[in-house]
């Protein structure tokens, strides 16, 4: 039976709790992370074999539980092939919520995406850039193959580093996409207040961490964004 339920809707900004150590994700206790989060991550390509096995993630009772196994090139560890991703998700699927596979990844994940499919396991499809923004258009193109494939969202992850121009498209980028659900995150010096802003705008999943390892640049904890995402308003539909 896959985990617990998840809904994706850009009125109702969810707060991810992503693991980047093993030690955290063996100690934490279930109730400590449904007060941290909506939903967790699980990134399978950081953690090793043994903590695969014991999969303490299964205690996480309350939660909803996303599983990422993620490609090399878009920051991924141990630069996995597609097979071993998609044996390493797979494993899973029995617990999972969620699925996130790469826009990159799609043709050659196949596969998964079929079975996913006839399991009725949600998956949304990601683009990650650690050096820069790229053109908006090539991220409606990235959003348009992720939709076409059948992702129940598209999420993209860029640094930002002091580049205050960027900020304005990307936040109109999510803002005008009421039509298909946009999970948008910057990295670097900016993330934080890009984090609270696109979620105001719209941006269905959230990343923080849990414990004290981030898993991408600039992001802060999941209990602090999860606070923040709560206290500030959230954009009217329609409004953009
Ligand atoms: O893709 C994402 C988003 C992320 O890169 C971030 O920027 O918070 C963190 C990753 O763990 C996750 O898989």
């Amino acid at each position: 039976m896959p985990g617990l339920p998840i809904r994706l809707r850009s009125s109702h900004p969810l707060t991810v709790g992503s693991f980047g150590n093993a030690d955290t994700l063996r100690s934490i206790s279930a109730s400590e992370i449904a007060d941290s989060c909506d939903l967790v991550e699980i990134r399978l390509d950081l953690l090793d074999a043994a903590t695969r096995h014991d999969a303490p993630w299964r205690n996480f009772t309350q939660s909803p539980i996303l599983f990422t196994a993620r490609r090399g090139s878009e920051g991924g560890t141990g630069d996995l092939d597609a097979d071993t991703r998609m044996a390493l998700l797979s494993e899973q699927l029995d617990d999972t919520s969620l699925i996130d596979i790469e826009v990159a990844s799609i043709a050659e994940m196949q596969p998964l995406i079929k079975r996913l499919k006839e399991l009725d396991i949600p998956w949304i499809a990601s683009f990650h850039d650690f050096h820069g923004v790229p053109e908006i258009a090539q991220l409606q193109a990235a959003k348009m193959k992720a939709r076409e494939a059948g992702a129940a969202a598209f999420k993209a992850a860029t640094e930002l580093g002091w580049d205050l121009a960027s900020i304005g498209p990307l936040a109109h980028f999510v803002a005008n996409s009421d039509d298909y659900p946009i999970s948008l995150m910057g990295m670097g010096p900016l993330a934080p207040a890009s984090r609270v802003m696109f979620a105001q705008l719209g941006s269905v999943l959230n990343y923080g961490y849990v414990g004290n390892t981030p898993t991408a640049p600039g992001q802060w904890s999941a209990r602090q964004l999860h606070e923040a995402i709560q206290h500030v308003q959230k954009r009217p539909p329609g409004q953009a």
